[in-house]
């Protein structure tokens, strides 16, 4: 037989049907479902009289719009609290499993699907949400899809699909210390571009990525979408299935079922001599932490580096940067350490999950946050939020003067209470950081965990390797 890539062995397994005119008809393991993307869809059902067809292979949270305070319950915000309330209804109507508001299992969309066992190998994942790609972690195929398909898998259970360029990313050398997955992903954005992946899968390789946590391999698919891919994947291994066999995964199988599926699980990788549409090698040996200076996460540098001259970055056009740095009140050949802020936002699916609150935590412990500079620490879903209090980490935030928070996407996007005013100056963990993405007028940079709580601390940016 042909050898195959990872992404044709999961694609090929659900295929339903051949469609005609390049479309296949893909057969859905699991449907995510959040807030903003699903009224309409739940509706169209309705009008039609249809039923969702597989509510047990559906899960349904509330993130975005949720307040993550301690008030928030009370949601006052009219188009959230209606999408809030739509989907209560909705579920309840439907026959979904949701994690709502109050609930043990509420959070993110992207953390609580792995953490709970919702999504595991070798599945097709769905959630009507960008940042779906991140599932791929598990060597699993999930991507994104819009409203009016959100009601297609609702009503049928698969999805149209044509199929993508698959793209092998080759990540050469060790992950220097004081690095982290989400400086390793940013670099090969840096030097790639947005559109180095338009419409692709993505696999994630080399020795640096087999190194990872999970935890770290889903902070890299996730941002697969930031470099224009539909989806990214990483081959599972014996890191997967530790993970999935160290914690209570309540939707996962366990016991002998467990072992059966990790059997399979292991003939889900790339044969040799597959072939890829493309091939792109990032060298990791000289990466140091990455802070991102423009508004977009292409525009990046090393955090001991200078904001570039206007012709000097690869992908962008002078005129691009221009407007970029005046968005962002900097100029050419300024010391990314000079760079003062006044928020530091750690969380969202990118960098919301219990590692990346412990690398956080490592460098603000016994420290105080720098004067005027407000911290929010959000985890990812109430899960990680009980494990940090678990595990103290609770208590060196709030010592150290930041806030500690519900979980929910908070200030990754400003759909919520969390949000910047103009002109404020943001260390985010989060994955996106175009004009306004924080809150009108605000100013993003992106950065990993450890680079923000030293921005935290420091109140500029500061190279995380000297605490
Ligand atoms: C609101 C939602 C549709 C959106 C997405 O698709 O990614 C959001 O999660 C984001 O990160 O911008
Ligand atoms: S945390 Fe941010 S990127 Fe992730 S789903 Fe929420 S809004 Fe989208």
């Amino acid at each position: 037989m042909e050898p195959q890539t990872l992404f044709d062995k999961v694609w090929n397994r659900h295929v339903v049907t051949e469609l005609g005119g390049g479309e296949q008809l893909l057969y859905v393991d699991r449907h995510l479902v959040h807030e903003v993307t699903s009224p309409q869809a739940f509706e169209g059902l309705r009008l039609k009289g249809r039923r969702v067809r597989r509510p047990e292979r559906t899960f349904a949270t509330m993130d975005h719009n949720v307040p993550t305070g301690a008030d928030r319950l009370c949601v006052r915000d009219e188009v959230s609290r209606a999408q809030i309330e739509a989907l209560d209804r909705n579920c309840g109507e439907f026959g979904v499993r949701l994690f709502g508001l109050g609930d043990d299992h509420q959070g993110i969309v992207h953390i609580i699907g792995p953490e709970l066992g919702i999504t595991l190998p070798g599945q097709t994942v769905v959630c009507g949400d960008s940042h779906t790609a991140t599932h791929g972690a598990f060597g699993s195929l999930a991507f994104g899809i819009g409203t009016s398909e959100v009601e297609h898998v609702l009503a049928t259970q698969t999805i149209r699909q044509r199929k993508p360029a698959v793209n092998r990313v080759l990540f050469m050398g060790d992950l220097p210390g004081g690095c982290g997955a989400k400086d390793l992903i940013l670099r090969f954005i840096g030097l790639y571009g947005t559109a180095a992946g338009t419409g692709a899968a993505f696999e994630f390789c080399g020795p640096a990525v087999r190194t990872l946590s999970m935890e770290g391999r889903f902070t890299i698919c996730n941002m697969a979408i930031e470099a224009g891919a539909r989806t990214g994947m990483i081959a599972p291994d014996e890191m997967t299935f530790d993970y999935l066999r160290a914690e209570e995964r309540p939707y996962a199988p366990g016991g002998a079922a467990l072992d059966r599926a990790i059997e399979d699980w292991r003939t889900l990788t790339t044969d040799e001599g597959a072939h890829f549409d493309h091939e792109l090698e990032v060298d990791l040996s000289s990466l140091e932490p990455q802070v991102t200076w423009g508004t977009s996460p292409g525009m990046v540098t090393g955090v001991n580096g200078r904001v570039p001259q206007l012709d000097e970055v690869p992908n962008y056009r002078p005129a691009d940067v221009q407007r970029a740095l005046d968005y962002m009140g900097l100029k050419p050949g300024q010391a990314i350490g000079d760079i003062e802020v006044d928020t530091v936002f750690i969380g969202s699916c990118t960098n919301g999950r219990i590692e990346d609150l412990r690398e956080a935590a490592e460098v603000m412990k016994n420290r105080r946050v720098a004067q005027g500079v407000r911290v929010l620490v959000v985890p990812g879903s109430e899960r990680v939020r009980h494990q940090a209090e678990q595990e103290r980490l609770d208590r060196i935030f709030v010592e150290a003067g930041a806030e500690w928070r519900y979980a929910g996407c908070s200030m990754c996007l400003a759909m919520n209470p969390d949000r910047l005013e103009a002109g404020e100056r943001c260390a985010s963990t989060s994955n996106r950081n175009f004009e306004g993405r924080q809150g009108m007028g605000g100013r993003t940079h992106l950065v990993s965990p450890r680079t923000a709580a030293a921005a935290a601390v420091s109140g500029r940016f500061t190279d995380p390797r000297e605490f």
